[in-house]
């Protein structure tokens, strides 16, 4: 529905967003990921018109005409609230700078209010909500004329564990009807809640794609072993079979990268089994968004280092 092209972002001799191209199609939740300073957030701002681009551009696709930003709903890392209103005055306000009528603004704030499960406060003033309550309504706001993509900035990262969870739930229910692009630094979020990941590093856009194929690019054969015991004298062990290139110990967990994970996970089974292990977990695995976000970046961070 939305096409980045070739867009950048320089501040002073600084390229915070360097030449990047991408295609959002409707339907979907796109997680970008990134470090800190790695041009997310300018992006996020050049796609929602608060910030024009040095050169690049952004494009709705045919069906989706007109002004780009009444096809997006933004919902920047620190929104500003008038805490002096009440949650339902502050939507009724942003529902006609949107050129809302008062009467379509009180019904849509009200239907909003719901879908975003505080119509209970309503009547409060914002200053007493609370920081999941404050997202949620941020999140209505962002929703107020209806925009086929809606983009939250770190909508999670400020929340205790209740209020991420219940904003993560609600973004689970609003990508049934809106395609959703968010910047998250938690990569556990974007594991189970995303279909596709932009990952950035340094202004570019070093990976993008489905989880799944991303995963499958990155797939690292390893096998993770869980001991009743300390993992240092099966790790000397395994080190010396071939099929096992190196091993690794992370706290209770003892990974072996392997060569072929089938015979490598045969040749261990059958060691343990021989040599009678206090195995508590064998699992053959599959490698997560944290590894794969750490491989990506990492490498990038080394190659910087030779050049
Ligand atoms: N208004 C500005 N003026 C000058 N430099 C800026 C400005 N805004 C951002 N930058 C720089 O652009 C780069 C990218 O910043 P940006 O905030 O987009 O990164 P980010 O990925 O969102 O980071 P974070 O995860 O920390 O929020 C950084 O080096 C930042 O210092």
């Amino acid at each position: 529905m939305i096409t980045v092209q070739n867009l950048s972002k320089v501040y002073q001799n600084n390229r915070a967003v360097d030449d990047i191209s991408f295609t959002l199609s409707s339907g979907k939740c796109i997680a970008l990921l990134g470090p800190n300073g790695a041009g997310k957030t300018t992006a996020l701002r050049m796609m929602a018109g608060l910030i024009s681009p040095t050169s690049g551009k952004v494009e709705l696709l045919e069906e989706h005409s007109g002004d780009i930003r009444r096809h997006i709903g933004y919902l920047p890392q620190h929104p500003h609230f008038h805490s002096w209103m009440t949650g339902r005055e502050f939507l009724i306000y942003a529902g006609k700078l949107a050129y809302l009528s008062k009467k379509e603004a009180a019904s849509r704030a009200d239907q909003l209010l719901t879908r975003v499960g505080i119509f209970e406060v309503r009547n409060r003033r914002i200053s007493k909500y609370s920081g999941g309550m404050k997202q949620r309504l941020g999140i209505a706001q962002a929703l107020i004329h209806k925009p086929e993509l809606l983009m939250l900035d770190e909508p999670v990262s400020a929340l205790d564990p209740i209020g991420r969870r219940d904003v993560l739930d609600l973004m689970e229910e609003l990508k049934k009807e809106t395609t959703i692009l968010y910047s998250t630094h938690i990569l556990n979020d974007a594991e189970e809640s995303s279909d596709e990941i932009l990952l950035m590093h340094e202004g570019k856009i070093v990976e993008s794609g489905s989880l799944s194929s991303l995963k499958d690019r990155h797939q690292v054969d390893k096998i993770s072993l869980q001991f009743e015991d300390s993992p240092e004298a099966y790790s000397q062990k395994l080190d010396h079979l071939d099929v096992v290139t190196r091993t690794e110990i992370k706290k209770e967990t003892l990974d072996v990268y392997v060569t072929d994970q089938a015979r490598a996970r045969e040749i261990i089974l059958n060691l343990a089994l021989k040599e009678h292990w206090p195995l508590l977990q064998f699992e053959v695995g599959r490698i997560t968004l944290e590894d794969l976000f750490m491989k990506v970046v990492q490498s990038y961070a080394v190659a910087d280092r030779i050049q």
